[in-house]
């Protein structure tokens, strides 16, 4: 039987350029059993994805601010604060770094994403003045509730899916993975990962990005 997956886009799912390996696309619709998409990003960029791949849209979304699973969607954290924060920030002269579209913030809902060209001092001084803290994923700075994570996400969409958490495989690249490396059963962190991801994960691939991702994914199915 192919374990449930729980798997992150940045790093993970995507190769060296930031493209998503397009042999999750033909891999993913046919796994059987359930999917879940963690990531920091935005609520709509995993709900796309996975329309386009044709995998069921279980997504933990924005570090877990946002879950989803069938219709079901919950909203965590403090989004005003996390606003507040990137308004003093920009007020004090610092830019989120993102250019005027911005869509990466227009489209969030419940935490701020700064670009790691960023001044990152000012931004956990001022997130930690309202109760916020900043995690980097490699990708992005995150000014989010410190009681968010990816892992409680996984807590409340397992059931859901009428799954434990334990009966998923993790597969992360940075610290916003550790929480779903230590409530999955099972932990892979790519060779790419930070030290942190490093660390909290079981085993530590050879392979980097999707490379290594697939890699336990052929592994996984050979067990079946
Ligand atoms: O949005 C980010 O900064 C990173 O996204 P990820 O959690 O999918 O790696
Ligand atoms: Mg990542």
């Amino acid at each position: 039987m192919t374990p449930p997956l729980v798997l992150d886009i940045d790093g993970t799912m995507t190769r060296p350029d930031d493209s998503v390996d397009p042999r999750f696309f033909d891999l993913l619709p046919s796994w059987d059993a359930p999917v879940v998409v963690a990531t920091g990003k935005a609520f709509p960029y995993p709900v796309a994805l996975c329309h386009f791949m044709y995998v069921e849209q279980n997504v933990i979304a924005e570090n877990g601010g946002i879950v989803l699973s069938g219709e079901e969607v919950t909203r965590n954290g403090d989004g005003e604060a996390a606003r507040r924060v990137a308004e003093e920030y920009v007020a004090a002269g610092y830019d989120l770094g993102w250019g005027p579209t911005d869509l990466t913030n227009r489209w969030r809902e419940t935490e701020v994403a700064v670009a790691r060209d960023q001044p990152l001092g000012p931004l956990e001084e001022l997130a930690a003045e309202h109760g916020l803290e900043v995690v980097d994923t490699g990708f992005a700075y995150h000014v989010k509730s410190p009681s968010i994570e990816k892992g409680i996400g996984l807590k409340s969409v397992a059931p859901l899916l009428d799954r434990d958490p334990e009966e998923f495989v993790a597969i992360g690249d940075s610290e916003n993975d550790v929480s779903t490396f230590g409530v999955a059963g099972e932990s892979y962190a790519v060779a790419n990962a930070d030290e942190k991801a490093k660390r909290a994960a079981d085993v530590v691939l050879d392979e980097s990005y999707s490379e290594g991702t697939l890699s336990v994914l052929d592994e996984l199915r050979s067990r079946a």
